[in-house]
């Protein structure tokens, strides 16, 4: 019974439904983050092959995007392929790879019109070439769009994060650029791959899994979470809803009283 309570931790009651005008009359979430899980299991659940949860996964993440920048969100970053993923069947990894390009080949234009920014956090150099250029191309040609900033976290690893950052501080202290006595929060923060951007505020992990997968570790420490049972194909702009409204309602402390 217990595992049942936390998997609809955060979760309201489907029939409580809310409006974007419910939501936009308190301040939304600048960065919300979702891990976007579920998409092998919900292909599974229709005897198809695992890549069609992922085509439509991807789909879900236009759909997202494009409210998530109606809501005004500043920041959404999406786990799209972790450093674990590597070990998934060859073919799954070849089509993962593709799906970066397929999703800028048709959305790029439109994300340009929409002034949205693409940013990319992980260890690209281990890319296919292919996927590292689209990639670069969507990066370079939305560098100085202003608006909502779309970061995708593909090959992207939290603990191998932190241990590149601790690398280059280290070498920072062995060249004199850098002493002990100055790594404080903010300095660590800034070796990370996100340290342009505000820490999420919102965290959303889909499929009913409760734990954080190896993402952003350091960034998450004051992050509110929304789980929910729902498959990332499943996902909508009502689901996205209810995770704003329930970030609303909670009064955050950020460790104080
Ligand atoms: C590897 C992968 C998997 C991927 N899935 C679809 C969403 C569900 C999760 C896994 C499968 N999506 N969806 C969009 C991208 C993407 C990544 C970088 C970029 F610049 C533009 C788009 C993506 N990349």
């Amino acid at each position: 019974m217990l595992g049942k309570i936390w998997k609809n931790y955060g979760q309201l009651p489907s029939s409580v439904e809310y409006t974007k005008e419910d939501v936009l009359q308190h301040p939304v979430p600048e960065h919300v983050a979702i891990i976007m899980d579920g998409n092998g299991r919900w292909a599974k659940k229709r005897a198809l092959p695992r890549v069609a949860g992922h085509y439509e996964g991807m789909q879900v993440v236009r759909k997202i995007t494009r409210f998530a920048n109606e809501l005004g969100i500043k920041v959404l970053t999406l786990y799209a392929f972790s450093t674990e993923n590597w070990k998934r069947p060859k073919q799954e990894v070849e089509y993962l790879m593709k799906l970066p390009e397929q999703f800028l080949a048709t959305f790029l234009p439109e994300l340009i019109e929409e002034n949205v920014n693409v940013r990319v956090i992980g260890n690209r150099s281990q890319l296919p070439e292919h996927t590292r250029r689209a990639v670069e191309k969507a990066i370079e040609e939305t560098k100085h769009n202003t608006g909502l900033v779309l970061n995708f976290a593909l090959n992207y690893g939290s603990r191998a994060e932190i241990t590149y950052a601790m690398q280059e501080m280290a070498k920072q202290v062995q060249q004199g650029d850098l002493s002990p006595e100055q790594i404080n929060e903010e300095v660590v923060s800034s070796y990370l791959m996100t340290k342009d951007l505000k820490d999420p505020d919102l965290l959303i992990r889909t499929s009913g899994e409760i734990r954080l997968s190896n993402f952003m570790l350091w960034q998450l420490a004051y992050t509110e979470f929304w789980f929910t049972d729902v498959l990332w194909p499943d996902f909508t702009e009502q689901h996205l809803l209810q995770a704003i409204a329930e970030f609303q309602k909670r009064g955050r402390r950020f460790g104080g009283v």
